[in-house]
């Protein structure tokens, strides 16, 4: 049934908040199989952009298909095949890990003794088990995003969209994260992830767009938007920004 069709259809996606534009009309192809890293600076439009793809957040005009289902005509189809990772990561944090984990797959309908054994894995492997009944509430940030990543991947979807799923993460856990990602992708699904990373990116990413100004303004494999450049060197040139002459802040120097 879904062979044939991206992992995720971007047509048209745009959105203003108060009249200013966050977003302004993203189209983008993520293959089935592939590992997308979408990039830009502060302000680009890719949290927007993410949220309107997964259902979290209305476009105002434009749409998003998973697996060829659309995500705001059929949603629950769509969300089946779909793992989330969004901002901020709005989690019901008054409950330990192991009882969101509980939630969340019975929210999904999954068999509890399903969830049960895939939620302990789950902990073991994001090394969250030592936490015991601590309350999310109570993790740190880098806790909170693995705990996120857990709810995302519980119940085997086939595309996980992940918003910064690097930041405030430590650098072994970051590496684990990388590993469980590069064998989910291995195993036939797919990632899409916003980073400001480009080394996690040129690492990991077979896809990579830059997102500015609420455009898409490059597109394509790594290879393709690389060239024989590195990714950093594309990022800059192609967001521009503000190049320190030396003469602000003078007031730092002693
Ligand atoms: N709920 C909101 N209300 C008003 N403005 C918003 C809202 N959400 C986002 N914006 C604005 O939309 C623009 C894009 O924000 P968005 O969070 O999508 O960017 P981003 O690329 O994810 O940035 P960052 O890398 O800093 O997380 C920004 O100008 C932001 O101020």
């Amino acid at each position: 049934m879904t062979g044939e069709h991206p992992a995720l259809e971007l047509r048209g996606l745009a959105k203003s908040f108060d009249g200013k534009v966050a977003v302004a009309g993203v189209d983008l192809d993520v293959p089935a199989g592939s590992f997308y890293g979408l990039l830009g600076p502060n302000g680009a439009g890719k949290t927007t952009t993410l949220s309107m793809a997964v259902g979290l957040l209305r476009p105002d005009a434009g749409g998003a298909r998973v697996l060829g289902q659309d995500v705001w005509a059929d949603p629950v189809t769509a969300k089946q095949m779909l793992g989330v990772l969004p901002d901020g990561v709005r989690l019901f944090d008054r409950l330990s890990g192991g009882e969101l984990l509980a939630y969340h797959g019975l929210l999904r309908g999954m068999d509890p003794a399903v969830v049960d054994k895939r939620s302990a894995e789950l902990l073991d492997v994001l090394a969250l088990a030592d936490a015991g009944r601590t309350m999310v509430v109570d993790y740190s940030a880098g806790m909170k995003k693995k705990i996120g990543l857990a709810c995302a991947l519980l119940h085997g979807p086939r595309l996980l969209v992940l918003d910064e799923p690097f930041e405030a993460v430590d650098p072994v856990s970051a590496a684990l994260i990388r590993d469980i990602l590069q064998r989910y992708v291995a195993g036939g699904g797919t990632v899409i992830f916003s980073s400001h990373v480009m080394e996690v990116v040129q690492r990991l990413c077979s896809h990579v767009a830059i997102l500015a100004g609420g455009t898409i303004k490059r597109v394509g494999t790594l290879e393709q938007v690389r060239g024989d450049r590195s990714l950093e060197d594309v990022f800059v040139e192609v967001v521009g920004g503000r190049t320190a002459t030396g003469e602000e802040l003078a007031w730092l120097s002693r």
